[in-house]
């Protein structure tokens, strides 16, 4: 179970802001409040979608969920670990895809999963049966031989989630999964997410990609100006936009912009 209740994380701003430009309900006396109060929860079994527009804060809040970044106040935990509290033992339960790579170019895809695994500690023959089987779903056979720096896109990523979930982790994060990928690399990725929620396994993927949450989700957090503006099920927030997914978002990020902008006026 992965529960969010009213994060929030701001940064320094290095430069002032523009007087000239319109203002941001976020900017704050030398402050940027990337994420001001974002909750959501995600269940075993489910997938949870975190939609919003560019900048809008969903890879800080997937940062702060993976303990990369340590929220400013607000709670989460990891099947009932807190990860403020105990940072390293949820790191553990957590299988997390940032936007970067991370890859070690010089070693080959099989190497730098192995690589990940020992560093989890894991014992040889373990680590070969999750290879074989993460290869597979993965479709990784035909080039875990080459070195990473060698790869496509599509391929670098499959590599990459396959280093994030190496050591069987408890939970999934993964930011963006499906940027850049063909459609063939997509499905592979998606199916690879539909079976890790059939095994039990919470999931929460940002994305762009609203067909993505129609097929994969049963809930829904929308996130707009670092706030959390819809949590709920899929069928929900289709509802929102009279049974149309692709209108429910904009419905949301239109209404959640207009209040913002009367915020900030
Ligand atoms: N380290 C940082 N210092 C200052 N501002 C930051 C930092 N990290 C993120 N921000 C700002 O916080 C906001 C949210 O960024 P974030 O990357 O979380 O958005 P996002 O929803 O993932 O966007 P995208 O869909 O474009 O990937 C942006 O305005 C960004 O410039």
């Amino acid at each position: 179970m992965i529960e969010v209740k009213n994060l929030s994380k701001r940064f320094p701003q290095a430069n002032k802001p523009d007087k000239s430009a319109r203002r941001d309900v976020r900017e704050s006396e030398g402050w940027f409040n990337a994420v001001r109060n974002v909750s959501f929860h995600c269940a075993p079994g489910e997938v949870l979608g975190l939609l919003g527009p560019n900048g809008a804060g969903k890879t800080t809040t997937l940062r702060l969920l993976a303990t990369a970044l340590t929220p400013d106040s607000g709670t989460a935990s990891i099947n009932g670990i807190d990860i403020i509290d105990q940072p390293m033992l949820a790191r553990r339960q957590i299988g997390f895809l940032s936007g970067t790579t991370g890859l070690y170019g010089r070693l080959t895809a099989r190497e730098n999963v192995e690589y990940f695994g020992r560093l989890h500690g894991m014992a040889a023959p373990q680590l070969k049966r999750r290879c074989d089987e993460l290869f597979d779903q993965l479709q990784i056979h035909d080039f875990s031989h080459k070195r990473t720096d060698e790869l496509s896109t599509g391929m670098k990523q499959k590599c990459s989630i396959a280093r994030a979930v190496v050591h069987e982790p408890r939970v999934i994060i993964l930011d963006e999964p499906t940027t850049g990928l063909d459609v063939m690399a997509a499905k592979v990725l998606l199916d690879f997410m539909a079976s890790s929620k059939r095994a039990g396994i919470p999931l929460i993927f940002s994305t762009h990609h609203l067909h993505e949450v129609e097929k994969l989700c049963d809930r829904v957090c929308v996130i707009n100006g670092g706030a959390s503006v819809f949590d709920g099920t899929t069928a929900a927030f289709r509802q929102q936009g009279g049974g149309d997914i692709f209108d429910a978002f904009v419905d949301v990020i239109n209404r959640t912009n207009q209040s913002n902008e009367r915020s900030a006026a």
